[in-house]
């Protein structure tokens, strides 16, 4: 009697553990193919991001990681497949495409900040013009993002006034103004000086601490192996790997993860 007790507790507990997982899953990709003309890009994608992870998407440089930035920020569509943002399935011909793309934060490889606007305009123009936010509340929460990166002084500034690093990170404060669900960072180092990448990879290791959840394409594989919760490796269309840095950076026997990752031991 006792012992069914125990096991009718442990199968609740341990639906009830699922469910929590479902319920904190905020990205699924379901068998995502992308083509360009005859070039098959993204050959039957699927992962998943759940809350307050940081996935690392990497790949050899044509693999198809923006392709599929792309696709999950609606700005391509998808030939096949779903990809959900929470319960909604955002790749549905019917769903409000700027709604959802207002529930995710992006920021891409250039800095795209508007060089006539300073840094305080830039940050609050999308919260003030498409979320609606008031201005003084758009301000008081871009000035206290800032204050958090050390920038508040900067406030005022163009952006070129700011180092490359500086531009980066305003727009990552850009990006998470209207507390998004999920921040997608796409090679957002690649255009960096060296000496810049450091301050904003500080950033998202930042963000990170604080829950944020993130997927963010990279090329920079040491960070992805010390910050991130998750490794998903994109080789040839198809994902080869999908597992803890160390599962998939260290201890993977596939020869074609062993071959890419060969290419930056020592870096
Ligand atoms: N708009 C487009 N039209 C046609 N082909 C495209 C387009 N965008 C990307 N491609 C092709 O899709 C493939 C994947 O490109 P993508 O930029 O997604 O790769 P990536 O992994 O992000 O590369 P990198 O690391 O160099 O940025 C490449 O063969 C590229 O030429």
């Amino acid at each position: 009697m006792i012992q069914q007790e125990t096991q009718e507790k442990t199968a609740m507990s341990e639906s009830k553990q699922a469910d929590s997982q479902q319920l904190q899953t905020v990205l699924r990709l379901d068998q995502v193919r992308k083509s360009y003309g005859s070039n098959a890009v993204l050959r039957g994608i699927s992962f998943q991001v759940r809350a307050h992870e940081t996935v690392a998407l990497l790949g050899p440089s044509g693999s198809g990681k923006s392709t599929l930035m792309k696709c999950i920020n609606l700005l391509e569509e998808v030939n096949d497949g779903q990809i959900w943002l929470g319960d909604t399935d955002i790749t549905n011909p019917t769903v409000n495409r700027d709604h959802c793309r207002s529930r995710i934060g992006v920021v891409f490889q250039q800095f795209n900040l508007f060089p006539h606007m300073n840094v305080l305009k830039n940050v609050t123009l999308g919260a003030i013009k498409v979320h609606n936010m008031p201005k003084d509340e758009a301000n008081d929460k871009a000035l206290e993002l800032l204050d958090r990166i050390g920038m508040r002084a900067k406030a005022s500034s163009y952006p070129d006034q700011l180092s490359g690093g500086q531009q980066q990170r305003v727009a990552i404060v850009r990006a998470l103004m209207c507390d998004p669900e999920l921040l997608l960072l796409d090679e957002i180092t690649s255009a960096l000086d060296p000496m810049l990448v450091g301050e904003v990879l500080e950033m998202v290791a930042e963000l990170k601490t604080k829950g944020t959840t993130i997927l963010m394409a990279t090329h920079e594989m040491s960070f992805a192996h010390d910050a991130a919760d998750r490794i998903v490796l994109l080789l040839n269309g198809k994902i080869a790997e999908n597992g803890s840095p160390r599962e998939v950076m260290d201890e993977s026997q596939n020869p074609q993860t062993i071959e890419f990752f060969s290419h930056f031991r020592g870096i």
